[in-house]
């Protein structure tokens, strides 16, 4: 099992590539994990991910992809050719069948995303769903293991339920996470960093209660205590 460090991705959800290289100074040596999702990708984040890369971190570029298969497919082999980690695509089958041919035999992991955490079964029926989230986490769970996606973005709520579903070939990546007391915003489905790992999450991902704190070294420092005392109480 990795360092607790190395399970803590820390969302870059900045508007600039020195907004976020500010935040990843002050880190240091605390986190090794990072995560360029929209608002940093196109504002210069991929070349950023490109440099942390190539200083030995580890990056997970969060696209959401989910477009024809065939355009699905060669924007994955150009993730691909930036070594990053992993990247999101929609647990849509078609985009999860392209994005595992894309990826091809590369380092890349293609993360499916099941339902967001922002969603509770009101926004899905909202949305033209007849499923609950459990529902619907647990079918394209399924979709993604059969498709040979390497890995689940979930809520940890769903963490327990999938683990016995998919084994331990597929990751689980869990955005969502507050620690106790911390402001939720606009997430619906949370749990700690404790209970995340209890409840089977492999890699925990945090934006706000990191980058938004005074001092974001000191939060992702207590995070990857509580990862650690979790990841000991499992042993
Ligand atoms: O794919 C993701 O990373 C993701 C999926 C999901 O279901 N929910 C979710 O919050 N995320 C991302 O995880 C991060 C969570 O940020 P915070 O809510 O600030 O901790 C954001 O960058 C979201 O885009």
């Amino acid at each position: 099992m990795e360092h607790p460090r190395d399970r803590l991705i820390v969302a870059l959800d900045l508007p600039s590539v020195d907004a976020a290289e500010a935040v990843i100074d002050r880190l240091g040596e605390g986190v090794t994990f990072y995560k360029i999702g929209y608002q940093l990708a196109f504002a210069g984040g991929l070349a950023l991910a490109e440099k942390l890369i190539f200083t030995g971190r580890r990056v997970f570029v969060d696209l959401k992809l989910h477009d024809i298969g065939n355009t699905v497919e060669k924007g994955v082999e150009s993730i691909a050719r930036t070594g990053a980690t992993f990247l999101t695509v929609h647990a849509y089958p078609q985009t999860m069948k392209a994005a595992v041919v894309g990826r091809g035999d590369s380092n890349l992991r293609i993360l499916a995303v099941t339902v967001l955490t922002s969603y509770d079964d009101a926004d899905l029926a909202a949305a033209g769903y007849d499923f609950t989230v459990p529902e619907l986490v647990a079918e394209r769970a399924a979709q993604a293991h059969d498709i040979g996606v390497d890995g689940l973005v979930c809520s940890a709520e769903e963490a327990a339920m999938l683990r016995p579903r998919i084994g331990h070939g597929m990751v689980l990546v869990t955005p969502g996470i507050r620690p106790s007391g911390a402001e939720v915003g606009d997430q619906k489905r949370v749990k700690t960093p404790r209970d995340a790992i209890l409840a089977g999450a492999d890699y925990l991902v945090v934006g706000r209660p990191i980058v938004a704190a005074p001092n974001p070294r000191a939060a992702a420092d207590a995070i990857v205590a509580e990862i650690e005392a979790a990841a000991n109480e499992q042993v």
